[in-house]
Formats: structure tokens, C-alpha cells, sequence
């Protein structure tokens, strides 16, 4: 697994590719690694444990941001191209499982005996999410009437998970550039309204949120977030060095 992440990853992150030219490489990876976890004979009753003694953590200033999204009932769609049943058990374990959260992404099937044969549906990965979008969000009674978005991802391939909103009329994008800095900054600044680097922190959604459930608290209700969860420890961060002034 350690290997195809050091294969695969540096293209994933290639800014000199194309995401065509990407598509058909992540697709081998993705199916790849699938294929190792089901040769692992995996048990549904292991997750729990396995995560439990695992590094996945979510952001710094997680528990403001589901807390907040909670209260003010706006749906939070997760669109990952991890596996669903870890991403679940990772934010059970941290007490934010709240009802207003959906999550879109590879859910294991596991067998009778309860070990893992297969994965369920269309495989997810980095650059098929618009089709998960308009697969699964766009059918979402919560969504309806809620034309404004939050969109926050660490891809360019994560723009386009809010395609499965009907009519969004404001999509505020956040991207998250962790690696590769200079390579891709000027495609991430060309790309997202925001972008924060080596920021390992919700401290600038969590100040988005205040000001807009603080200033205009109808405006807490019609908003929708949408938000791909990758925090992988071996990455690291720092401080961000492009800051966008937030009215506080
Ligand atoms: N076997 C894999 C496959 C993917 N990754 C990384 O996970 C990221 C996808 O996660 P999102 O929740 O952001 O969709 C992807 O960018 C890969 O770098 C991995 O570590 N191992």
C-alpha cells in the first residue's frame, strides 16, 4: 500500500499533467489498493479497533465546525475518496456523527461472516467526483431550496462537488494546498476563491461560519457545505502563507 501511495501520489499532485491524462492512473491506483484491502480478509467488527489505534485525526477545530453546521441544521456532504466505513467510524469516534451529515464514498460489502469481498457501487477518486455529485447529492431532499455553498477540498478535482446543487446561486470555494506549493499555487489561486497553504487548521471556515450565522443567522440555514476530509499526518503543514482578510 506504502509503495503504490509513492507511485501514485506524485502523479496525482503532477501539475505538469493533465486531469485526463491522471484519470485512467487513479482509477489503477484506487483499484489497486481496493484489491489489497479485500485480499486482507478485513472484518467489519475490526474498524472499530483499527481506527481506534490509528493516526487518522480530522482538522484542528473540527468540533466548532460540525458542532456549528449541527445547531444551524445545514447539511454537511462529505465526498471522499478514502473508504466510507473508516471516515465514519474516524468521525464517531470524535463525537461528531451529527444527523445533518451525508457521506459520498467507497463503502466496503462485506460478506455473510461479516469480511470484506467487495466494494460497493461506482469507484471514487480524485477526479470522478462530479459524478458522485450529481449521483447522490442532487437527490438530496435537505439540499433543496439551499443555494448557497461552501466548498472546501485539498484537489482541483474537488471543485466540482457541488455540481449536484440544483441552481446554486453563491459557491464559495476553499482549497487546501498542502503539498507541492509552488508548483501548484497559481492553478489552486486560478482555481478556488480561497486558498490556504500548509494550513492544517478550521480556523478560516470557523471564522466564515461565525460571521455568517452571527451577522445574518437566516443565512445559517440556506447554506450547504461541502467539504472532501483529507488529513493525512505524514503531510505536514505549517503556517498558511497566503491569508485573505475574514470580517470577523
Ligand atoms: N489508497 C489511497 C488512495 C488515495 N489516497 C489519498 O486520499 C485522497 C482522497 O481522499 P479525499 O477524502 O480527499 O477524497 C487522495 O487525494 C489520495 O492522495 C491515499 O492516501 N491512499
Amino acid at each position: 500500500m506504502r509503495e503504490l501511495l509513492n507511485t501514485y501520489y506524485p502523479i496525482e499532485i503532477d501539475a505538469s499533467r493533465s486531469a485526463e491524462e491522471k484519470l485512467p492512473l487513479m482509477v489503477e491506483w484506487w483499484t489497486k489498493v481496493h484489491e489489497l484491502l479485500i485480499e486482507q480478509k478485513i472484518r467489519r467488527d475490526m474498524l472499530a479497533h483499527a481506527v481506534k489505534e490509528s493516526s487518522a485525526m480530522l482538522r484542528d477545530g473540527y468540533k466548532v465546525f460540525f458542532e456549528c453546521l449541527a445547531e444551524h441544521q445545514v447539511p454537511l456532504l462529505i465526498f471522499s475518496a478514502g473508504v466510507g466505513d473508516v471516515l465514519e467510524e474516524v468521525i464517531r469516534q470524535n463525537h461528531v456523527f451529527h444527523p445533518n451529515i451525508h457521506i459520498i464514498s467507497n463503502y466496503m460489502d462485506f460478506d455473510q461472516t461479516g469480511v470484506l469481498q467487495a466494494f460497493k457501487g461506482q469507484l471514487i477518486h480524485t477526479f470522478n467526483k462530479r459524478e458522485g455529485a450529481l449521483s447522490h447529492a442532487a437527490g438530496l431532499r435537505e439540499l433543496q431550496g439551499r443555494p448557497n455553498v461552501v466548498l472546501m477540498g485539498d484537489s482541483l478535482g474537488d471543485l466540482t462537488m457541488a455540481d449536484g446543487v440544483s441552481e446554486p446561486q453563491n459557491v464559495l470555494t476553499i482549497g487546501f494546498l498542502n503539498d507541492q506549493v509552488e508548483e501548484r499555487k497559481e492553478s489552486y489561486i486560478n482555481s478556488f476563491d480561497v486558498v490556504l497553504v500548509k494550513d492544517e487548521t478550521l480556523d478560516v471556515p470557523n471564522a466564515i461560519l461565525r460571521y455568517i450565522t452571527s451577522s445574518r443567522d437566516e443565512c445559517g440555514g440556506m447554506m450547504t457545505l461541502l467539504l472532501s476530509p483529507v488529513q493525512t499526518p505524514s503531510r505536514a503543514w505549517s503556517m498558511p502563507e497566503i491569508t485573505y482578510p475574514i470580517p470577523m
